[in-house]
């Protein structure tokens, strides 16, 4: 199996603090991999530095052999990002966010088109098309929000709390989307604290803490290694009860 995202010894500050530890992974092509860690384990900085938002000095992060620092343009065209935060223009529509981001991300107008339709049927946004996201509830906009990143058919998607506020309907056809789209070979690499969600998508799970990854496994091999019946149970022995910051 091809390795997708390779990290070695990957340590990063903010200031005094240091948030990522020597921080080692592997996620191989086709995973659908999770990674779980308490509030400010360093999870969201990881998925920064994967994807070139934040810039990192000391270590190696290699996204199909390629260095992220050194190939940012490159690095740009295998992945997808769903980030936590809403990343679309509020005041258009979402036809016109994909059409817009459909262009930045190099597609020509009939690519675009045919895209646009797909993504509009299957996130069933295509009765609002052409209204403003601003007033969709925060389900649409979550589905806008992963739109956006498949538009360009990357290979590898990094989705950062992708169903975050959203209804049991909205999860579900995320989450089945996401299924599907592994399916047809994109690598996943996913963050939530929807651990039971993530039992259901994911096929290997890395949990985090103080910018190191403690474990990572089958959940099968984890939960047998550490006589636990759920990824919950397996969280709370390996990161303890104490409240984080
Ligand atoms: N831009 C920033 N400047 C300074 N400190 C930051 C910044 N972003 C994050 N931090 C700090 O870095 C640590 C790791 O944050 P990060 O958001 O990566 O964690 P996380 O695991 O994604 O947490 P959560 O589960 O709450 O989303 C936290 O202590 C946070 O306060």
């Amino acid at each position: 199996m091809a390795t997708a995202i390779s990290i070695q010894n990957l340590s990063f500050s903010y200031g005094e603090q240091t948030v990522l530890n020597q921080l080692n992974l592997e996620v191989q092509a086709g995973e659908r991999f999770g990674i779980f860690g308490p509030n400010g384990a360093g999870k969201t900085t990881l998925m920064s530095i994967i994807t070139g938002l934040i810039k990192y000095h000391t270590g190696s992060v290699r996204i199909q052999d390629l260095e992220v620092k050194d190939n940012s343009t490159a690095v740009k065209k295998i992945l997808g990002f769903v980030p936590q935060d809403f990343s679309f223009y509020q005041e258009l529509s979402p036809a016109e966010n994909l059409a817009f981001f459909g262009a930045w991300a190099g597609l020509n107008a009939r690519q675009i088109k045919s895209k646009t339709s797909e993504l509009l049927q299957v996130m069933a946004l295509d009765h609002v098309k052409n209204k403003p996201v601003q007033h969709f509830s925060g389900g649409m906009k979550r589905r806008v929000n992963l739109a956006i990143a498949v538009l360009a058919n990357p290979a590898i998607v990094i989705l950062d709390e992708p169903t975050v506020g959203v209804d049991v309907q909205t999860r579900h056809a995320i989450i089945d989307y996401l299924k599907q789209l592994n399916k047809r070979g994109t690598t996943l690499l996913y963050t939530s604290h929807q651990l039971h969600e993530a039992e259901d998508l994911c096929n290997r799970f890395a949990l985090m803490d103080e910018g190191r990854i403690l474990v990572n496994d089958s959940l099968d091999n984890l939960l047998q290694q550490h006589h636990q019946q759920g990824l919950e149970g397996l969280f709370l022995q390996l990161t303890g009860r104490a409240y984080r910051h």
